[in-house]
């Protein structure tokens, strides 16, 4: 593909590789990125011009790194865009838990999956780490969907099993049976038909602490440290429930996820709002990360999370939408959210308080870094190839249409830089700018012709 893309390779460098060539094996890997300069770009350009193999980006058009989602709620698709009036523990009872009962019926299940995960890719995520429900027959249908239309997804069977916490419609019957679906659930990714790359990958999910018995914990963490596959759930989201977790257990979520084996490199846990100095410490020196949630944290979790402090102690991290906590499929929205978030952190918000009191200072980030933590920094969060566009990565990515006549980007080529451009794309990109999405080398959405 000849094409000037956009990428960032830490959190606070942006590349821009201009009129470059990017080379794809027949496999999906990038093998190499060939600048305009290079001696080489001009033979294999005409090589591949000769071949029928020569793709090229129109004038206002870029290539970006695919969106890296860290946390999905897939049956929480039908109610994205409501319900957000109430805290956490009444949103999950009232609202969440009845609906995400209904999955054990497999058409309910495909009517939900198969545009969600269309609609996800029309949004420019070509990865997704996805909650499931307790369902055997739903989250297969959630990973044959994600297969089918060539989406990366990490899909977990989500456990629960505390009475107190569960309701009887939608709890595990006992530790024993949810650790011995979630070990069938890892054995039915690994042999679905078409999955020999791992695609789609199994991912342990016990819910969070409150709706898990000590038992289940022990039983999954156990699972995760013999199988070596990815682990996501929630930790200290909301006041409630890191009070809740301090009161049960004693510790903090990450220190009792840890004692449980349940904190591992391929560990993503979501929020986090509420980690103490310890916790930090501990997740960075596990290698687990952070799905940073920056909408629904608005609604459920009480505070802004502190991105750029946690980064500057190495603790891994990415950016989720935590849809339907969260109400926009859109990475680009995520990352907008990301930028305002951490402002309101680093000003504060009330005004009876004088400024000097009113915020934590040094937290911003800026477009760069939400970019990074869009792509880049979700790959390195996930263990994978991805996120960047560079020679050993997957070519998952996106190009950004800015000439669309719907686009609310809005380019001056006689006034912006390039770096502009980028900071255009990250602040006013919407779905019609997504003219492709590509993952693993193949085209897997194209927008609809206006
Ligand atoms: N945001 C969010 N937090 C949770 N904590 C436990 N379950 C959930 C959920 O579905 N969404």
């Amino acid at each position: 593909m000849q094409c000037t893309a956009f990428d960032t390779p830490q959190a606070d460098a942006l590349r821009v590789q201009s009129d470059a060539l990017v080379t794809v094996s027949g496999e999906g890997q990038i093998t190499a990125v060939i600048a305009r300069d290079d001696p080489r770009w001009a033979t294999e350009r005409a090589r591949h011009a000769a071949a029928g193999s020569l793709r090229e980006l129109p004038e206002g058009s870029y290539l970006l790194p695919g969106m890296v989602d860290l946390h999905v709620h897939a049956p929480q698709w039908p109610q994205m865009g409501k319900a957000l009036d109430v805290p956490l523990e009444a949103w999950l009872q009232q609202n969440t838990f009845p609906l995400e009962a209904r999955y054990g019926d497999e058409t309910f299940a495909e009517s939900v999956y198969r545009p969600l995960v269309q609609q996800l890719l029309a949004n420019g995520t070509t990865t997704a780490m996805y909650f499931g429900t307790l369902h055997d027959s739903g989250n297969r249908v959630l990973a044959e969907q994600c297969l089918r239309q060539g989406q990366r997804g990490l899909v977990g069977r989500v456990a629960m099993d505390e009475p107190s916490q569960c309701p009887a419609f939608y709890r595990d019957v006992s530790a024993q049976v949810a650790i011995a679906e979630t070990e069938a659930f890892i054995e039915t990714v690994a042999r679905l038909p078409g999955n020999a790359h791992g695609l789609v990958r199994p991912v342990i999910t016990p819910r969070f602490i409150p709706s898990c018995t000590d038992a289940l914990l022990e039983g999954l963490g156990a699972l995760a440290q013999r199988t070596g596959v990815h682990v996501q759930t929630h930790c200290s989201e909301s006041d409630w429930a890191h009070q809740h977790v301090l009161e049960r257990t004693g510790v903090t979520d990450a220190q009792a996820l840890h004692r449980f084996g349940l904190l591992t490199r391929r560990t993503v846990v979501a929020h986090a709002n509420f980690l103490t100095p310890d916790d930090v410490a501990l997740m960075a020196q596990v290698g687990a990360s952070v799905a940073h949630c920056p909408l629904s944290n608005f609604y459920f979790a009480n505070s802004v999370f502190p991105a750029r402090s946690g980064h500057a102690q190495r603790m891994g991290m990415g950016l989720g939408s935590d849809i339907s906590g969260g109400y926009s499929p859109s990475m680009f929205d995520a990352c907008r959210h990301a930028i305002t978030a951490s402002y309101a952190l680093d000003e504060g918000v009330d005004p009876d308080l004088p400024a000097a009191q009113r915020g934590r200072h040094d937290a911003r980030i800026d477009h760069v870094f939400a970019l990074w933590l869009a792509t880049a920094a979700g790959g390195q969060a996930l263990d994978l190839p991805i996120g960047r566009i560079e020679a050993g990565q997957q070519f998952d990515a996106i190009v950004v249409d800015c000439r669309t006549p719907d686009s609310n980007v809005c380019v001056w080529p006689d006034i912006d830089s390039p770096a502009d451009v980028l900071q255009k794309i990250i602040y006013n990109a919407t779905r019609s700018n997504v003219a492709q999405t590509w993952v693993q080398g193949a085209l897997v959405h194209r927008r609809a012709a206006a």
